[in-house]
């Protein structure tokens, strides 16, 4: 099974005043695979998210992705690393085009190379291709802030996208989506990862987490409570009493 460990954390731990958001999460997500965290609102997956990729410093333990130390990397470096994420509040530049919004994912020098004019005419190529691929390349030309949120989210897909992470984070890709686009995005994550990429999903639909997903963690009060694939948590009298709260 060792081959197959992707990020993992070890006792990872952080508190916000006398919240404690994580309490020690040991995890390992598989290399390869599509995974899901889920858990009840509160219980510490934006703020995992957020430690992983070197957002939030955590208080305690380690990170590691692919058994190399990330622990405290800037977000830049473990972005080089091979992790890219999408964000639950949707990062995307309101005034640019859908294309330049691809284009500034890959900029040497970030927004001010592409206000520069500085790509090349293969990085407009994968643009659009990438563009093509979530299905919203007649958009290229329109500006992020017209389209509608389902798109927004596929934008800011396409971006991370665009830097060729090996291992992409999804917060809540689901979120506020309507339901022909989720299907989308469902078949996008299968697809994607049949070619090698593997995800970490954190997501509040059920229906796509168990459909799209190979090994689900789930999360209560800052740690794992049960992990397996979906068949296993479906039924899992720990998960079902996470999410009544009892
Ligand atoms: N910046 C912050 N300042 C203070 N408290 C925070 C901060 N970020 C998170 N928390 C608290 O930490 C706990 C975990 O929050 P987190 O957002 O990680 O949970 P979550 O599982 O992602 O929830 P949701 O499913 O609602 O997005 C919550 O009690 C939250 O209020």
């Amino acid at each position: 099974m060792s081959g197959l460990a992707g990020l993992a954390t070890e006792g990872l731990t952080k508190a916000f005043g006398g919240v404690v958001a994580l309490d020690g999460a040991t995890v390992t997500f598989r290399h390869g695979q599509v995974n899901a965290l889920i858990g009840p609102n509160g219980s510490g997956k934006t703020t995992f998210f957020n430690c992983v990729t070197g957002m939030i410093r955590p208080d305690g333990g380690r990170t590691t992705y692919r058994g190399q130390e990330i622990t405290r990397r800037a977000p830049h470096a473990i972005a080089r690393a091979g992790i890219g994420r999408t964000f639950q509040l949707c990062r995307v530049f309101p005034r640019m085009s859908a294309l330049d919004n691809v284009l500034a994912a890959v900029r040497p020098g970030g927004l001010a190379g592409l206000l520069r004019g500085a790509h090349t005419r293969a990085e407009v190529d994968r643009a659009r291709g990438w563009l093509t691929r979530l299905g919203i390349e007649h958009l290229a030309d329109a500006e992020a802030r017209t389209m509608s949120w389902g798109q927004q989210k596929l934008l800011e897909l396409a971006g991370v996208l665009m830097s060729d992470p090996e291992t992409v984070l999804l917060d809540e890709p689901a979120g506020g989506v309507n339901p022909a686009l989720l299907d989308r995005i469902g078949s996008l994550v299968r697809e994607l990862n049949a070619e090698g990429r593997t995800f970490v999903i954190v997501e509040h639909n059920m229906d796509l987490v168990m459909s799209v997903s190979d090994h689900i963690v789930v999360f209560d009060r800052g740690r794992p409570i049960a992990e397996g694939p979906p068949s296993l948590i479906r039924s899992d009298e720990r998960v079902l009493g996470a999410y009544l709260g009892v």
